[in-house]
């Protein structure tokens, strides 16, 4: 499956431990993430991962893209709802094409595990 992580800079600690405890099964997939998520994460865990730009400078738009060209099967997007991000209208254009095209998209931890056990349970195998 193709994989794309995103983390807030106030979330970013939160991905990385998440992302850590499930490495054996996203090393199973292709990651994508944008920029300054994608660099901490492959420095954590040396997973291989795609990386866009970063969010405020166009990485969100490069996996909206993504979306709309259904290339993407899941999303792992940690947003911060308490911090303003001077990129907010490309953070809502991100999940609302996840929203468009069905795309599972797990915008917090509580979502993120349950996504992820799906995920190795295999129930978006013929979604
Ligand atoms: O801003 C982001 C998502 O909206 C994330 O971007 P970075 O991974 O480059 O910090």
């Amino acid at each position: 499956m193709n994989i794309a992580l995103i983390a807030h800079d106030e979330k970013k600690e939160e991905l990385l431990k998440f992302v850590e405890e499930y490495k054996d099964e996203f090393a199973r997939h292709q990651l994508f993430a944008t920029g300054t998520t994608g660099m901490k994460i492959n420095e954590l865990t040396d997973l291989p991962i795609h990386r866009f730009k970063s969010g405020p400078l166009g990485g969100d738009q490069e996996i909206g893209a993504r979306i709309a060209n259904q290339e993407l099967d899941a999303v792992f997007f940690f947003r911060d709802p308490l911090t303003a991000q001077p990129h907010e209208p490309d953070v809502s254009a991100l999940v609302r094409l996840g929203d468009v095209y069905n795309i599972p998209m797990a915008t917090n931890i509580g979502s993120a595990k349950i996504l992820i056990k799906g995920i190795i349970r295999g129930d978006l195998d013929h979604v």
